[in-house]
């Protein structure tokens, strides 16, 4: 059966047309705040895709509340509106963080009176140090190097309006930061980035999927986000270059090309492996697929169909 059945396919030029012209155009500041983001962000594609998204993700924010207010008055008590929590997936490189962050601001534009906090699931893999007593220091990114029970904990206390501390993976130190958490306090929006978003642990009384309003999985062919991860890579060594606390200061050492294979033995070994296994067959799970091509345009949009 074809993956895409339960979805409508959505060109850009319709989709960008989809809510044009009940979107205010951008500020300066906001333009500048989306360039400090990741400065090749295109801001067409923010204009053209991103708001409208941001419109959609309004619909469901009113239609979380108007059930809130249904259910309060079928139990005549008074229901607080859960926070909206959204999940965003895909692969290691995609763009997932980009487009989270990308969500988040143009959220807290679209609701200044809201909190709109932002984590990803990295926080919940194991520490290296867990990971090596595991066994599974070369698993790193596969379902079961992350605490998916803590997760589904986490995202309960959430929804439950429960102030909560989550740790912090670091990209530099490649490990989970000792003695530094990140805290969550009852916000009306969560962004949940992560490659395992969509997959489905459960523990005997709650599934994950039970906590997402709404998700978006981000897609490209996979010979582009192995270009996307072979360039972050590059960009980390430059960012490691004098700083001998971070993780890919070592491969500053080698010779070039010992690292250009090294980097591409690890997407072919771990992360592409990871895609194929694990997360793309979760991209039929999400409400809305982003499609990227060539320089992480945006050419389709699929929507769930219901
Ligand atoms: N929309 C975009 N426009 C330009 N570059 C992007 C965009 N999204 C991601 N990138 C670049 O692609 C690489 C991977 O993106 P990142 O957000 O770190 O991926 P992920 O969180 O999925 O691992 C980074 O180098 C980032 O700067
Ligand atoms: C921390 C990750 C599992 C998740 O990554 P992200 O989507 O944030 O890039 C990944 O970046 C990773 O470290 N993968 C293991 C193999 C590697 O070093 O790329």
């Amino acid at each position: 059966m074809n993956e895409f059945i339960n979805f409508d396919e959505i060109s850009r030029e319709t989709w960008q047309n989809l809510y044009k012209t009940s979107i205010a155009p951008l500020t300066h500041d906001e333009l500048e705040s989306i360039r400090s983001l990741n400065d090749e962000i295109s801001l067409k594609d923010v204009q053209d895709v991103y708001l409208p998204l941001v419109h959609l993700l309004r619909l469901y924010k009113k239609n979380l509340e108007d059930m809130s207010f249904s259910k309060g008055l079928f139990l005549q008590k008074i229901v607080k509106t859960p926070p909206l929590i959204i999940g965003i997936s895909g692969s290691v490189a995609v763009g997932k963080s980009t487009t989270a962050r990308l969500v988040q601001l143009l959220l807290s534009r679209a609701f200044p009176k809201l909190s709109v906090e932002l984590v990803t699931t990295d926080g919940f893999l194991y520490t290296t140090d867990d990971l090596k007593n595991r066994g599974i220091l070369d698993r790193k990114g596969f379902p079961e190097s992350y605490d998916m029970e803590r997760l589904l904990a986490f995202l309960y206390h959430v929804k439950n309006g429960e102030k909560c501390e989550i740790p912090i993976y670091s990209h530099e130190t490649y490990d989970i930061l000792p003695d530094q958490v990140q805290t969550i306090d009852s916000p009306d929006i969560l962004i949940v980035e992560g490659i395992n978003v969509l997959q489905n642990p459960q523990n005997q009384m709650l599934y994950i999927s039970d906590f997402y309003d709404f998700s978006i999985y981000v897609d490209a062919e996979e010979e582009l986000i192995e270009k996307w991860y072979l360039e972050r890579f590059d960009s980390l060594l430059k960012l490691a270059k004098y700083d001998t606390t971070n993780f890919y200061h070592q491969f500053t050492k080698m010779p070039v090309s010992k690292v250009v294979n090294l980097a591409k033995e690890t997407w072919a070994r771990v992360n592409r492996i990871n895609l194929k296994e694990y997360i793309e067959p979760t991209r039929n799970r999400a409400e809305v697929i982003l499609h990227k091509s060539e320089n992480h345009y945006v050419d389709k949009i699929y929507l769930k169909k219901f």
